[in-house]
């Protein structure tokens, strides 16, 4: 395991079989709420496309980001999958279940600036976060704005997790390397980020 400023990076936390049960288990999630394109409040489109499973899903728009209980198009979100709730239970320990699993997929040049994930109603739970499909440069800053980075490709099957001091650090994704992984037929990363939000 490597710790980076206090954000965990389990490095090939789940082999490709345990990869490919995933991606098995997510199928029927993606058909029930497809990935939309959000906007950031100011209406610039983010260039990952997401989704989310659980009680309530991670959205931004013009209205502003926050955590609802539905998909833009309406319906409530599907559960999130027993394999990626294991998963959760495993890598934190504790009983209570997240209610948000938010599904990134990164397509072909696409990023996601550097963020704090400060939107849930208590800090004090980590945030767990596994990497499907492409490598992904990813970059670690400090717990307020500005300062020297560092950065770490993440590779299918690992974890990351941000928790205790680690939990408001700065992060986000330079870029990935397209095609890189067999693991998606289409290519690309699907990243999975699992949190207690409300
Ligand atoms: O794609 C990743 O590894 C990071 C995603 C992320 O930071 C987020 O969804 O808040
Ligand atoms: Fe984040």
């Amino acid at each position: 395991m490597l710790n980076l400023r206090g954000v965990e990076i389990r490095k090939g936390a789940l082999d490709g079989p345990a990869q490919a049960r995933l991606i098995e288990a997510l199928r029927p999630v993606l058909k029930a709420a497809p990935l939309f394109t959000p906007t950031m409040p100011n209406g610039k489109p983010l260039s990952v496309r997401m989704t989310s499973a659980g009680s309530l899903g991670w959205v931004t728009d013009k209205g502003g980001y926050r955590y609802q209980p539905t998909h833009p198009k309406g319906m409530a979100w599907p559960a999130i999958p027993p394999e990626v709730l294991d998963l959760w239970h495993g890598v934190t320990g504790q009983d209570r279940a997240p209610d948000c699993c938010l599904i990134n997929y990164y397509g072909e040049g696409a990023r996601m600036g550097l963020h704090q994930d400060r939107d849930e109603a208590d800090l004090t739970w980590p945030v767990v976060s596994l990497s499907l499909g492409d490598d992904a440069l990813f970059r670690i800053g400090n717990t307020s704005r500005g300062g020297k980075t560092e950065s770490v490709w993440l590779n299918s099957g690992d974890v990351v997790v941000m928790g205790g001091p680690a939990r408001l650090i700065y992060h986000g994704i330079d870029r990935i390397r397209f095609g890189s992984s067999r693991l998606l037929p289409k290519g690309g990363r699907l990243n999975l980020t699992l949190r207690v939000a409300g």
